[in-house]
């Protein structure tokens, strides 16, 4: 299931820790110990274990990964970590077990123990919420690198350490990861690091055994109903974040009811950013100019001080996720003017987000933008903006994700044809669906909220890019929502490699246009 683990996100020099050493310190039942052991590492999966790693073999959907606990024992795991079913199945490893009732509850403070990350930590922040949280996190990370500070970043996209970047594969990594990953940045003198922080990441105990110094809200919208059954437990699973156990201080945008519900049932101190005159909030934030790809905006802090300054990426709703970004570093103690000072210097915020309202075109042709957007509010805040700039119509291509929660995809065609012209309708990661539903929905979704809007039904997104851009008069704007920063497509199973930014560059240069 999973690829390996690169090895740049490992420590290179780890330092060993006996486990006899972790049943005394981190008051883990001694009886559950079959013998003691020196561990250099903490693997989740037999496919990433190292030799010294402790193998965590933890109960999943479709195995036991205690019936992996050999292939482990042969890539070099010396001891098991696991539950009683799996001490059952791991024993003809012949390794030494750590037997305790719930491992993935324990995980987290195990790595964290193995790594050594709790000791002289950098600044960490967390951010979460339903969209934006990967754009925040490259904000954060962008003004701590513009004030100097070398920093760590890890997102859907990418994880990046300094200046080495690696390719993510989930949103917010499992905790062996996330403490192999801060340990390897220890390596690399980052003094700061930003993580993305799902919900799942949250209920899976994925980034236990860490405490934030800021964690960020950005929005609470409708997306996950697959994962959680409501709305309200949906927000639960991010509200878990902003606990005393697990940060200092919060941030949140309280524009919508559960960012103002957050800042007052939390029981951290919160910062709340008002981003419209009608809310009530600490710090206010107002667009002063939206344009193709810059958007400037003032934020004024609650002692009056303003800082004006802008970000090099279409829509008023990056401009919420800077100020999220620009407040979370003032809460982690950085000087609002000594930020107002770097960013005036260099020309506003400096920062390139993958597959973020990317625009892929250059100066001939209609304005062409690769975006990540695949929830309604995402596609609403997009389509918004870009409604604000353009000249011309705007055409858009999308698809729906298969296997994902199913219950948005009316409500996503409906946003497309109400705000969008042209709506072209793809096959976006079908995954074990069948693509022709997916497309079904979407179109009875559009075709309910707006009956004669112009749809086209195109299901390969390489025909239906180019169906698009032939539609496109030299000032409209093409936007092709979903696949954003991913380089493949998925397919019953299998992953197609497909980038929709280079196949968007390839088809502007097919015309001329770049
Ligand atoms: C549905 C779900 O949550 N699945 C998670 C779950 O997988 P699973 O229980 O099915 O694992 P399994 O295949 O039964 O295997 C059991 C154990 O055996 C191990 N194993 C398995 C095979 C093998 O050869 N060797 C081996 O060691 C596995 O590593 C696992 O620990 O446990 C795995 C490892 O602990 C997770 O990686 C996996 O997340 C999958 C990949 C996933 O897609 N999760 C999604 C829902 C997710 O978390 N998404 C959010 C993004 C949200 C957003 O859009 O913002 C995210 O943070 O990425
Ligand atoms: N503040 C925001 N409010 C609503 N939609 C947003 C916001 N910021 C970004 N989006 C939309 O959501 C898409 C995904 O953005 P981003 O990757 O930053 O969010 P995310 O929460 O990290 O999502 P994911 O975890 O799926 O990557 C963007 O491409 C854009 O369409």
């Amino acid at each position: 299931m999973t690829d390996r683990i690169p090895s740049a996100l490992r420590p290179e020099h780890p330092i060993p820790r006996s486990l006899s050493q972790l049943v005394e310190e981190a008051g883990f039942d001694a009886s559950g110990l079959t013998g003691d052991v020196e561990v250099t590492g903490v693997s989740l999966s037999s496919k990433d274990v190292a030799p010294g790693d402790l193998y965590a073999a933890l109960p999943g959907v479709r195995h036991h990964g205690a019936s992996f606990a050999a292939d482990a024992a042969a890539s070099g795991a010396v001891a098991v970590l696991t539950d009683p079913a799996g001490a059952v199945l791991a024993a003809e490893s012949g390794l030494p077990l750590l037997v305790t009732p719930e491992p993935r509850a324990a995980l987290g403070e195990v790595a964290a123990w193995v790594y050594r990350t709790r000791i002289d930590p950098p600044t960490i922040f967390g951010v979460t919420g339903t969209n934006g949280k990967t754009s925040v996190a490259y904000l954060v990370e962008a003004v701590l690198r513009q004030l100097g500070v070398v920093a760590g970043l890890s997102t859907t996209a990418e994880r990046r350490i300094g200046d080495d970047t690696i390719a993510s594969k989930l949103t917010t990594p499992e905790a062996t990861e996330i403490h192999a990953m801060l340990a390897r940045m220890r390596e690399a003198d980052v003094r700061a690091v930003v993580l993305e922080v799902s919900a799942q990441a949250v209920t899976q105990h994925r980034v236990d055994g860490i405490v934030f110094d800021v964690v960020g809200f950005t929005n609470l919208t409708h997306d996950h109903l697959d994962d959680y059954s409501s709305m309200e437990k949906y927000f639960e699973a991010k509200r878990a974040l902003f606990d005393p156990d697990r940060a200092r201080r919060g941030v949140a945008i309280v524009d919508g009811e559960y960012g103002r519900r957050l800042a007052d049932e939390s029981r951290i101190p919160m910062a709340t950013i008002g981003t419209r005159d009608d809310v009530e909030a600490e710090w206010s934030l107002t667009v002063d100019d939206e344009a193709e790809d810059a958007t400037s905006f003032t934020l004024v802090a609650p002692d009056r001080r303003t800082l004006s300054t802008s970000v090099p990426l279409l829509g008023a709703f990056m401009a919420s996720n800077a100020a999220l970004a620009l407040v979370m570093l003032v809460e982690a103690g950085f000087d609002l003017d000594a930020i107002a000072h770097v960013l005036e210097r260099d020309g506003g915020i400096d920062v390139y987000i993958p597959g973020r309202a990317e625009k892929v075109s250059g100066d001939r042709g209609p304005t062409v933008y690769v975006d990540y957007g695949h929830t309604p509010d995402g596609f609403t805040v997009m389509l918004e903006s870009m409604r604000r700039v353009a000249t011309g119509r705007v055409i858009m291509v999308f698809g729906a994700d298969g296997d994902r929660d199913t219950t948005k995809r009316e409500e996503m065609g409906a946003i497309a044809a109400r705000l969008a012209d042209v709506v072209v309708i793809t096959d976006f990661n079908p995954r074990y669906e069948d693509p022709a539903t997916i497309r079904r929905a979407l179109i009875a979704g559009a075709t309910a909220a707006v009956p004669d809007r112009e749809i086209h039904e195109i299901a390969d997104p390489k025909a239906a890019l180019r169906a698009a851009l032939d539609l496109a008069a030299e000032n409209d704007i093409v936007l092709y929502a979903g696949p954003g920063h991913e380089d493949y497509h998925e397919v019953a199973g299998e992953r197609i490699p497909y980038s929709a930014r280079d196949d968007a560059r390839r088809a502007l240069q097919e015309r001329g246009w770049l």
